[in-house]
């Protein structure tokens, strides 16, 4: 009995011997085949999921609707929201809405029908919407605070009414206008994600200056923001604290209330009447020939111009033009009173602001005059430049430019003349005479999205840019997978010898 029991057991072994390692083998050339279909799949590229977001910017002189899109794997990087669109709203800004709330839902409905056709339905209720209301709002809010509330209420209702998810319709503050501006433009400028690639701490005070201030200016109020050279310098405005991408900022932003574009020509224009009481105004800021009749009261029926108001032996005033841009600016600088500071620096007003430091973006209505003047180029260099161009373009007669430029519209191209003369003298006043090549006048940035407040609000909500910087992955996934197969292979090659080699040995031992 043990003899069998002897044979059967070499017979046994001599299977195990002989198949085994075969089984063996084949199981782990198998795991490994299942190891890599797992890694590729588990690694290959799915099909984007992409967000979408919608922000209304609703200021004093219009309102557009914004749509966003991004990836969603990608949230936390930098540089990859798109607008897809921007939805003029016909009309004038929601502030002309105080006695006619009930007309609000037909004017935001068309950009909202736009949404929903853009935004693919399965989508729309995780899509949120904002909106905020600039300084035509504020305006009338100091006004009539009903009013203010009556009007958010009403878009409010309407908004929620949509299968979007509506977040909130609110007046946005000065800073916060000024501080989201600049978050924008730094963001599609790639200056924030830049410092990823910066492993150098030294390096971080240099790069903190690498942001471009920002400068907006709209129809009723005007924002500057900037990191100042110095942070440390004492400030009786606080300067505002951002962690981005793991880096600190400390930025100045200041908001001027009734120094947009359209609150101040209103401001020089009372300023003129009450200096000079006349039913006829000849005004160096529009071009010869050129006339326009203004009502007494809508002037000074006004929060920014109320405290001119006077009586006056005439109800209406008639403007006319004589294009002498030297002249315009030296009235325009009556409106920025510099000689009262209490500060180390002002700008005007008493205003304390730090001297201007790096390099500046300029937007919305800086981009539109400075565009239509052609003074965007970098070939203009020099203030002299600007100066040049608007003693021409000031002096031609009116007829000549509405003919020259007839599909333009006629309240933008009768105040050209103006407001390219108010962009040149609130830069000077900001201290810019020396310091022109470092402004950069720009609208769409890198053909992502247009400079303005409303991206850097939705990045800033929606908890787009982390504090710290995201931990880079040690492989790319290229890298990943090509490390996992070259192993993987390694491994069955060294498996395969090794059993050959051990299948000879215990052969020849026999
Ligand atoms: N093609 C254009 C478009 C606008 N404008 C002028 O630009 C100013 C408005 O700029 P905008 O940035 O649109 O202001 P709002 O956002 O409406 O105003 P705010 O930011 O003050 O609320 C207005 O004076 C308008 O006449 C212009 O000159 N040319
Ligand atoms: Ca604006």
């Amino acid at each position: 009995m043990p003899l069998m029991e002897g044979r059967r057991d070499s017979r046994v072994k001599r299977f195990l011997s002989k198949n085994g390692l075969v089984i063996l083998g084949f199981t782990f050339i198998l795991s490994l085949i299942a190891l890599l279909a797992v890694g590729l799949t588990q690694n290959k590229n799915t099909p984007e999921n992409f967000k979408f977001g919608i922000v209304f910017d609703a200021g004093s002189s219009h309102t557009t609707m914004y749509i966003y899109k991004w990836s969603a794997e990608k949230v936390n990087d930098t540089g990859l929201v798109y607008e897809i669109e921007a939805c003029k709203v016909k009309g004038p800004g929601i502030s002309a809405f105080a006695s006619n709330v009930q007309d609000i839902p037909v004017y935001l409905s068309k950009c909202m029908g736009r949404a929903k056709e853009l935004i693919p339905k399965y989508k729309h209720h995780q899509t949120p919407v904002y909106l905020g209301a600039t300084a035509g709002m504020r305006l009338l809010r100091m006004e009539n605070e009903q009013s203010a509330k009556r009007i958010l209420a009403s878009v409010t209702s309407f908004l929620n009414s949509y299968p979007f998810n509506f977040r909130d319709a609110r007046i946005i503050s000065g800073s916060e206008e000024g501080a989201y501006g600049w978050i924008t433009i730094n963001y599609l400028l790639g200056k924030l994600q830049k410092k990823q690639n910066s492993e150098d701490p030294s390096s971080r005070k240099n790069e903190s200056q690498e942001t471009y201030g920002a400068l907006d200016l709209g129809g009723a109020s005007t924002q500057i923001t900037f990191v100042p050279k110095d942070t440390n310098i004492s400030s009786p405005i606080k300067f505002m604290q951002f962690r981005l991408y793991g880096w600190n900022y400390t930025v100045y932003t200041y908001s001027f209330l009734c120094y947009g574009q359209d609150q101040a020509l209103l401001l020089k224009l009372a300023k003129d009447t009450v200096e000079t009481p006349s039913g006829t105004l000849l005004d160096p800021c529009f071009h010869p020939g050129y006339e326009r009749m203004v009502d007494i009261s809508d002037l000074f029926n006004n929060v920014c111009t109320r405290e001119y108001k006077d009586l006056f032996p005439f109800d209406k005033l008639r403007i006319q033009g004589t294009g002498d841009f030297l002249q315009c600016q030296e009235r325009l600088h009556n409106l920025f009173p510099t000689t009262y500071c209490r500060y180390t620096s002002c700008t005007f007003n008493g205003v304390f602001m730090p001297p201007v430091h790096g390099e500046f973006g300029a937007f919305s209505a800086y981009y539109y005059t400075m565009k239509f003047l052609n003074l965007t180029s970098d070939k203009v260099t020099s203030e002299d430049m600007v100066i040049e161009k608007m003693k021409q373009y000031c002096s031609r007669p009116w007829k000549e430019v509405n003919t020259t430029y007839a599909d333009v519209k006629e309240k933008y191209l009768s105040e050209y003349c103006f407001s390219g003369t108010y962009v040149l003298t609130l830069l000077q006043v900001y201290n810019f005479t020396d310091y022109w090549k470092h402004i950069h006048f720009m609208h769409k940035i890198n053909d992502n999205a247009e400079a303005g407040w409303t991206l850097g609000y939705m990045l800033n909500l929606t908890n787009m840019i982390p504090a710290e910087l995201p931990q880079p992955k040690p492989f790319s996934r290229p890298t990943y997978i090509s490390l996992m197969v070259a192993f993987s292979l390694v491994l069955a090659i060294v498996f395969i010898l090794g059993s050959i080699i051990f299948h000879k040995s215990s052969y020849f031992q026999k």
